[in-house]
């Protein structure tokens, strides 16, 4: 393996931001009700930051995962290719049932480990504050307080494909671990050497 272009991030480095993050969630918008995880990159910073969300004696906040992938959409016609958000996984509101009666009104932490284009955070929100809505009009309710933040590891500087719909978030705040340029990220949990990943990682002083 060669150290190449690519920016290196520890294991240390994402359980580092992921704490960070945290303290600055808990002293805004307070502790979240539920977290979101997109998958797979969101799962592990998912994990590592309820365990700094959470308040002694407190319940474990809920985890629930939602499956996003982004496929080549060949029929923009444009010179920029277009990427299609592709639903693997979705919310289980019956499972979800044992903690609330309904998301309407919660505090929803959505995570991921990288925004890059924010095609998928784009969708990951209108998508769940659509589902919630129509909950809420089923139910012949409003979306009283609900509220949206957004974490995620590292925030690609670059233009966007989409922008994130503050009114959806209602308040709710978008956070970055670390904001970084435009380069290929190379996470630890994809290594498949995971102490010269970590020797690469120090070097470049994320750890
Ligand atoms: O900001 P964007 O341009 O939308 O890109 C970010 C998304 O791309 C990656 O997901 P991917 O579809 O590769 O799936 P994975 O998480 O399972 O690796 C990553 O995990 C983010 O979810």
């Amino acid at each position: 393996m060669s150290s190449d272009d690519k920016l290196y991030i520890s294991y240390n480095c994402v359980h580092k931001l992921c704490q960070k993050a945290a303290t600055e969630i808990l002293s805004t918008i307070g502790k979240p009700d539920v977290i979101v995880a997109i998958g797979g990159g969101g799962f592990i910073p998912s994990r590592i930051i309820r365990t700094f969300l959470r308040q002694t004696g407190e319940k474990n906040i809920p985890i629930q995962a939602i499956g996003l992938s982004l496929y080549e959409d060949m029929g923009t016609g444009s010179d920029a290719i277009g990427k299609e958000v592709i639903r693997t996984q979705w919310l289980d509101f019956g499972a979800l049932a044992q903690h609330f009666d309904s998301l309407i009104g919660k505090n929803i932490l959505i995570v991921d480990e990288v925004d890059d284009t924010r095609t998928t955070l784009h969708y990951a929100l209108t998508e769940l504050y659509q589902d919630i809505k129509e909950n809420a009009e089923q139910l012949g309710k409003d979306m009283g307080n609900t509220k949206f933040s957004i974490f995620v590891v590292n925030n690609k500087l670059k233009p966007k494909r989409a922008e994130l719909n503050k009114e959806l978030m209602n308040g709710g705040i978008y956070l970055s671990g670390e904001d970084v340029e435009d380069r290929w990220i190379a996470y630890p949990w994809e290594s498949n050497d995971i102490d010269t990943h970590t020797e690469f990682a120090i070097k470049q002083g994320n750890n």
